[in-house]
């Protein structure tokens, strides 16, 4: 009895970090969702809502958003559909996806310093939203704080997220409520219908559509992958239901409705920022809202972060020492990033990931949907063990350093305006294209050394 207490505890301790989640430890579709809705309600996406209606208008910002829960819901389901099938995640699937078990520990390696960093940038949010209301505490200690505050929230993996998630999603839906109705009563700075708002200079369409469009292709791609963290726990049984919910849900939620929701407090208050907005319509409440997303949004990067580096160093390193020592180190690197002032020089940083994530995804559709399913080249399954792969498969590694080299100079204008706008979506078409042109050039032969005689029908991708 002990043994399968201890086994259990290790279990959710590890949450298959470097394995198939077996069907005995799958959730139902409503609890994963529930988990990814804690990404979704994040600020970060009203305040992109809100910044591209103040900068190019209500219009734009509205066919951004759309065009933005359109692609993150097809890639969203697309990987979640593999992932509940097979079990794993993308650091996983990767490795038999067109990687090989190096070349995924190189993408997990920069997926997870996505997560660090994004760790300490929400961190950093939340220090600084108490630091205006307790000024007697210093930054420094907030950062160290709120960092150190979502590692014992990770340690049990999903089945203690989906708790977390679920108690602090009530109180969200209050606090957002009571900002609506505070606001809506509220004088508007801008009296007009909302969709109506223009700035001055700016035009409905064309160039400030383009640019809307290459601001919300910097946050799809990350949304779009990291659904496979959740969509691998789908049980067998509610595989439609769950591929739906679990790869669709959340990008509705984070595009269309905070997305919306953005605009219209963005507009109507001539302010971008919810944290100053909040705070200015429900006061205390707002800044009880603040760190409410800003921790649902940060227990999820942890998690992210520690499958993603249990991934880099099984492989380049051999060194296994468990999932949370994972989440005790992304927190530490996230709070030294915020000490050290490194948030002040993330730009390139992210303009880089937006396009490598947005490239990633799209090899790893086509690579599942176009060569597995269609062209029947390499195995029809994912295969994540060592033992069976080559190291290198040059049809993934190859694909994504070109696009994300050309989508990255791209991104930084040295290929004209309007390539720099859709620098990331132009780099996923190269990952796309080159991944089955290479797949067939190499015939499939660096998938796997041997084929496995222990898949189930389930896991069959074709
Ligand atoms: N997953 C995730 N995506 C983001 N996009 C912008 N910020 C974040 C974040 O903190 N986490």
């Amino acid at each position: 009895m002990a043994e399968i207490l201890t086994n259990s505890k290790q279990e959710k301790k590890e949450d298959y970090a470097l394995e198939k989640v077996p069907p005995h430890y799958r959730m139902n579709w409503w609890s994963i969702t529930n988990v990814t809705l804690g990404v979704a309600t994040a600020m970060i996406f009203m305040q992109m809502g809100s910044l591209m209606a103040l900068s190019f208008g209500s219009v734009n910002a509205l066919l951004a958003e759309i065009y933005a829960t359109v692609m993150a819901g097809a890639l969203g389901i697309g990987i979640a559909y593999y992932a509940a099938k097979s079990g794993l995640n993308t650091n996983l699937m990767a490795r038999g996806g067109g990687f090989g078990y190096i070349g995924a520990s190189i993408t997990s390696f920069i997926y997870a310093i996505n997560f660090i960093m994004y760790c300490a940038i929400e961190g950093a949010i939340m220090a600084s939203a108490v630091h205006e209301y307790l000024q007697v505490v210093p930054v420094w200690a907030l950062m160290v704080f709120f960092g150190l505050i979502v590692i014992p929230f990770n340690w049990f993996g999903m089945k203690q997220l989906d708790k977390l998630q679920k108690w602090s999603l009530p109180i969200f839906i209050i606090l957002l409520s009571a900002g609506i109705i505070a606001a809506a009563n509220m004088a508007p700075v801008f009296k007009g219908s909302i969709w109506s708002f223009l700035p001055q200079g700016a035009q409905a369409g064309g160039s400030a559509l383009l640019t809307c469009i290459g601001i919300m292709n910097g946050l799809v791609g990350i949304m779009a992958l990291l659904v496979s963290d959740y969509a691998r726990f789908i049980k067998k049984e509610e595989f439609k239901i769950g591929v739906f919910a679990v790869g669709f849900i959340p990008q509705l939620v984070c595009f269309f409705i905070m997305g919306l929701i953005g605009i219209w407090f963005g507009v109507r208050m001539g302010e971008a920022n919810p944290g100053v907005y909040f705070v200015h319509v429900i006061g205390v409440g707002g800044a009880l809202f603040t760190i409410l997303t800003q921790l649902r949004i940060n227990i999820t990067n942890l998690y992210s972060a520690s499958l993603s580096l249990s991934n880099f160093f099984e492989h380049v390193f051999n060194f296994k020492p468990g999932r949370t020592f994972w989440v005790a180190f992304t927190a530490i690197a996230a709070i030294a990033a915020m000490l050290a002032g490194a948030l002040d020089h993330l730009g390139p940083m992210l303009t880089f990931q937006g396009v490598f994530l947005f490239a990633w995804a799209a090899i790893l559709v086509a690579d599942a949907a176009v060569v597995k399913r269609t062209l029947k080249i390499g195995p029809q399954y994912f295969e994540h063990r060592s033992e069976y792969l080559y190291p290198w498969n040059p049809v993934g590694v190859v694909s994504l350093l070109v696009s994300s080299i050309v989508g990255s100079l791209a991104a930084f204008g040295y290929m004209g305006v309007f390539l720099q706008n859709i620098a990331a979506f132009f780099a996923a078409i190269i990952g796309f294209v080159l991944t089955i042109v290479l797949a067939i050039a190499t015939k499939g032969k660096y998938y796997a050394k041997d084929s496995a005689n222990d898949i189930s029908y389930d896991e069959l991708v074709a």
